[in-house]
């Protein structure tokens, strides 16, 4: 018989459910996901580092947990990284059944195994109606017999989250590979180095405080991670040296990445009411006016009007309006809120590795006679499209 558990919510909500996984009590941020797939993948995002994450598809785990394979390049076939890195999972239902052809456990096994705890029979519809009108809350999830004071409410916007999670030392991935692509390591997900790696990257993944010298890449690119950006002071500094500058090598960032690069050339970043997490988020690309269906997960963003007046805004949520991305209107810089790599997400705009590696290889061989901004526009046009 499944202990219960209780889901306790900074404004004092309550929920009662059984407990699967580990038996611990665990506090952090509740958030919600709209995801129907890819539970494997966002536990392990170093994104949801401390964050109780909530999935809001009824019933979870029945398609079980896959092997943990080494696959290209040496990176874990089907997770994000080494391990889980949510502090808990919050569902309706999980299945005890689970069944698919790459399954060696179940769910509930899985987080055993990583000393995570889950909570099932939660009215999530409810919970996430909750935190849409109130906003992101702090909460606990407590084991029944523990007492309730003893797991005090935690704020992970207070500590620098991308210290903990990014890699300690330099590590090179294809080391074949021609285009020198230095990689920012905030808390990276193994499919943005894949993504890299696959187009012909050689691809060195350094620590999210390492000093930055231009003459060591041909093109820099900052990945995602947790938490507030604007507590990674040394990676803003660190980068700002090698972007500000006449004539920077061509950078991309994703998501916490995009948030840094905002932030390194004067822009403003704040908390989301709630944010936005799920595979189905819409993005119109100015330039072309086309929206392209993109994964994400995060809770702050750029305030586009602090932009400096020779970048543009490249992507924006068609939901909420937010921003999603932004470019130089000259130089070969641009960053993007969602996450083009997205393993259980729509792969619309992939080619952004793309844009971005042949912008590396122009500039390498003195070729760019084009700008970002301009092949970011010709590679997104709709090819039946006579507007352009
Ligand atoms: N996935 C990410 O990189 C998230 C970025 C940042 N921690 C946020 O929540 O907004």
């Amino acid at each position: 018989m499944s202990k219960t558990a209780t889901l306790v919510l900074e404004d004092g909500t309550t929920f009662t459910g059984l407990l699967f996984g580990a038996d611990v009590s665990v506090s952090g941020e509740v958030v919600f996901q709209t995801g129907m797939v890819g539970y494997p993948e966002a536990l392990t995002d170093p994104s949801y580092r401390c964050q109780l994450l909530t999935l809001t598809y009824p019933l979870v785990g029945n398609y079980g947990i896959p092997n943990d394979e080494e696959g290209e390049f040496g990176l874990s076939k089907w997770f994000e990284s080494s391990k889980i890195h949510a502090a808990a999972l919050i569902i309706g239902e999980l299945s005890d059944s689970p069944s698919h052809w790459s399954s060696v456990k179940s769910l509930d096994q899985w987080l055993k195994e990583q000393g995570v705890p889950g909570i099932q029979g939660i009215d999530t519809r409810c919970l996430t109606k909750k935190i849409r009108e109130k906003g992101t809350m702090l909460g606990k999830l407590v084991v029944d017999g523990t007492p309730e004071d003893s797991v005090p409410f935690d704020n992970p916007d207070k500590r620098n989250l991308v210290q903990e999670v990014s890699m300690k030392e330099p590590r090179v991935f294809n080391p074949s590979g021609s285009l020198q692509i230095t990689v920012v390591d905030c808390g990276i997900k193994y499919n943005q180095i894949r993504c890299l790696a696959q187009r012909g990257a050689r691809v060195t993944v350094v620590p999210w405080d390492h000093p930055l010298d231009s003459k060591d890449f041909d093109g820099l690119f900052i990945s995602n991670g947790p938490g507030d950006p604007q507590l990674c002071q040394t990676t803003i500094d660190n980068v700002r040296k090698v972007v500000c500058v006449e004539n920077p090598k061509p950078v991309f960032g994703i998501c916490l990445g995009h948030q840094l690069l905002s932030l390194v050339i004067g822009s403003k970043t704040y908390k989301m009411k709630y944010g936005n997490r799920g595979h189905n988020q819409p993005c119109i690309h100015k330039g072309t006016d086309r929206c392209f269906i993109t994964s994400q997960n995060h809770g702050f963003a750029v305030d586009p009007d602090t932009l400096p007046k020779d970048w543009d805004v490249l992507f924006t949520n068609a939901n909420d309006h937010t921003n999603e991305g932004i470019v130089h209107n000259t130089k070969p810089l641009f960053s993007v809120q969602f996450h083009p790599e997205h393993m259980a997400g729509p792969t619309d705009l992939v080619s952004l590795f793309d844009v971005f590696l042949d912008t590396v290889k122009d500039h390498k061989d003195g070729n760019a006679a084009k700008t970002v901004k301009q092949c970011l526009m010709d590679r997104l046009t709709y090819p039946g499209s006579t507007k352009h």
